[in-house]
């Protein structure tokens, strides 16, 4: 069985994420395979085990039903509706299990081709044999039954063999289905029927799910906010796929999770002294927007950075000061924003003290910050973090984007994102060209999002799942330039700095959400809860 995602304190089922995550088994939910792998996955543990197709069908229909049997009673109908493939196989059993189990069920075929597969042929006469009283079929949308409420209904009509978009009155069932949704519960098994697994899935008709039961990964297309309404609550279920497929198979996108956060993570040296931990420096801040300075700062200092300067421009230095006594404070000539970035500079080299500078949060646009900001892309040649107004002046002056240090990690959130490299036409185009761009500019880009996504110069994408929508409030951004700046200062390559950070600030938005609530928490709380975190990942 699966774990629900749990923090020291915090009692399973608090609202702390929507996703579960089997711990015990970590290799099966890091990779995130395409159809096509799933399928050799599939077939490598029949060549491997003493399994064969139909056994592994079992044993993955008793998960969903096992699932099934823990959420809901037997005083709730189920209805089961089955398509021709193996999807519709796992559904004959999941139908069967339940019977057995006491509950009422009815299962319904779809006759949408002629050609059934073999484990879907033997599971449904099994079924027919045993409960022909339980049997409906469709052949066109008039056949769709009259349903009770409430009842659950069992979306296994296809998986992950989807070849084509759904249409015709298959389509018709498809919105039958959706029209339920009121009042009643829509489980998908493995994927809802009409989404596809790689591609997307956009103007295509497709089982609009409250949760989602997946064969051992996540698909990509669960990660994707075009998809969001869709999938419902993801539930990975493991079911003994071959662990030496899994473990050997490249693939290009992965979902980070406890364990690879915990390797990454270093702990602190005892002997340890403020040097040890590096000095960051944050450029921030302009009039009216010396908040986001702050918590940059602050997060960078609750991240363990050994020093923390903060360049700011006049206005903001009691703010500051009084704000975050524990960081210096380094004002520029100009009263209301960064025009200079003077000592920063000296001799036209910039100084070797800062390990790492973030700059963006509450900068603005000027002029004269962009041509600071120039002249510090070309002195400067450590990996930076480029936030917020940095990256809008690189959108407005795109040739700047050749100048960034190697390894440097941009944090865009969408709309920067499509400033910097342009509208795509849905979520999958987008992340390709999230790749394609970090490979190009070999760069870290981190699109920010539910599921944020973090591109390397191989063209390797990560996806961070702790975070929660308390987060989408102002100042979340800022928290997040302040924890990539103290890593990298503190030593952690980019990519470490990179995966640990975003995680982190995920997991504290998380335990924030289950203090304060996902309404009332703000970027302030992010930063609290950065301590519990930490222990959270020390003590995995
Ligand atoms: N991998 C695993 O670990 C395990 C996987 N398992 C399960 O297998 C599932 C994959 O099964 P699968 O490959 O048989 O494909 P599936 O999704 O049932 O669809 C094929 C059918 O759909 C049809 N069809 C396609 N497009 C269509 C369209 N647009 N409109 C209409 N028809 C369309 C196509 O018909 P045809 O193209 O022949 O007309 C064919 O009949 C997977 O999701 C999981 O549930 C478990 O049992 C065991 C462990
Ligand atoms: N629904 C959500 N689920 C998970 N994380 C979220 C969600 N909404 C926002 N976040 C996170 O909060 C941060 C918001 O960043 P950003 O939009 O730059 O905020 P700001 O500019 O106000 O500081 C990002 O790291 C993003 O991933
Ligand atoms: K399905």
């Amino acid at each position: 069985m699966t774990a629900v995602r749990c923090y020291p304190g915090i009692k399973a089922r608090e609202p702390i994420g929507h996703y579960i995550i089997a711990y015990h088994e970590p290799a099966t939910i890091m990779k995130i395979f395409s159809s096509a792998q799933i399928k050799a996955a599939d077939a490598y543990t029949i060549a491997q085990e003493p399994v064969s197709s139909l056994q592994l069908m079992e044993r993955a229909a008793e998960k969903c039903a096992a699932w099934l049997d823990l959420h809901f009673t037997p005083q709730t109908p189920f209805h089961i509706f089955c398509g021709m493939g193996n999807n519709g196989g796992d559904g004959w059993v999941i139908a069967r299990l339940l019977l057995k189990k006491g509950y009422t069920v009815t299962a319904y075929l779809l006759h949408h081709t002629t050609r059934q597969s073999a484990d879907n042929a033997a599971n449904q006469q099994v079924f027919r044999e045993q409960y022909p009283q339980h049997v409906r079929d469709i052949y066109e949308v008039g056949d769709f039954p009259v349903l009770a409420s409430p009842c659950v209904i069992v979306d296994a009509i296809f998986g992950t063999g989807l070849n084509r978009a759904i249409d015709g009155w298959v389509a018709g069932i498809i919105h039958k289905i959706n029209d339920q949704r009121n009042g009643n519960t829509i489980v998908a098994i493995d994927i809802p029927s009409g989404m596809l697994a790689d591609a997307s899935s956009l103007h295509i008709p497709t089982v609009k799910a409250h949760h989602t039961l997946s064969f051992e990964f996540y698909k990509l297309a669960f990660l994707m906010p075009e998809n969001a309404a869709i999938a419902g609550e993801v539930h990975v279920l493991p079911i003994g796929l071959h662990p030496e497929y899994i473990t050997h198979t490249p693939v290009r996108f992965h979902l980070t999770d406890p364990e690879m956060i915990h390797t990454i993570y270093q702990p602190r040296d005892p002997f340890a002294h403020k040097g040890t931990y590096g000095h960051a420096l944050l450029i921030a801040g302009s009039y009216g927007k010396m908040g986001a300075a702050v918590l940059s700062a602050k997060a960078c200092l609750h991240t363990g950075a050994g020093l923390v300067s903060s360049y700011i421009p006049e206005c903001g230095y009691n703010i500051m000061q009084i704000a975050e006594p524990c960081a210096m404070c380094i004002t520029d000539i100009h009263p209301h924003y960064n025009s200079h970035f003077q000592e920063v500079f000296r001799n036209n080299e910039t100084t070797d003290q800062y390990k790492c500078i973030g700059i963006g949060p509450g900068l603005g646009t000027e002029t004269a910050t962009a041509k600071a900001l120039e002249k510090l892309l070309e002195l400067y040649n450590r990996p930076m973090v480029i936030d917020a107004d940095a990256l809008n002046i690189l959108a407005s002056y795109p040739y700047l984007l050749r100048k960034v240090p190697p390894g440097s990690i941009l944090t865009p959130h969408p709309k920067e994102f499509t400033r910097l490299f342009g509208p795509s036409a849905n979520h999958f185009d987008r992340l390709e060209l999230l790749s394609q761009k970090a490979v190009s500019t070999q760069l870290y880009i981190l699109l920010k999002g539910r599921y944020t996504a973090m591109a390397c110069p191989d063209g390797a994408v990560y996806f961070n799942p702790t975070g929660n929508p308390g987060m989408a409030t102002g100042g979340s951004g800022d928290v997040l330039t302040g924890i990539l700046t103290s890593l990298l200062a503190q030593g952690y390559s980019p990519k470490a700095a990179l995966l640990l950070g975003t995680y982190l600030h995920g997991m504290a938005g998380d335990l924030a959400a289950a203090k304060y609530s996902q309404e009332a928490m703000a970027a302030t709380d992010i930063i609290t809860c950065l301590g519990q975190a930490f222990l959270y990942i020390k003590g995995l």
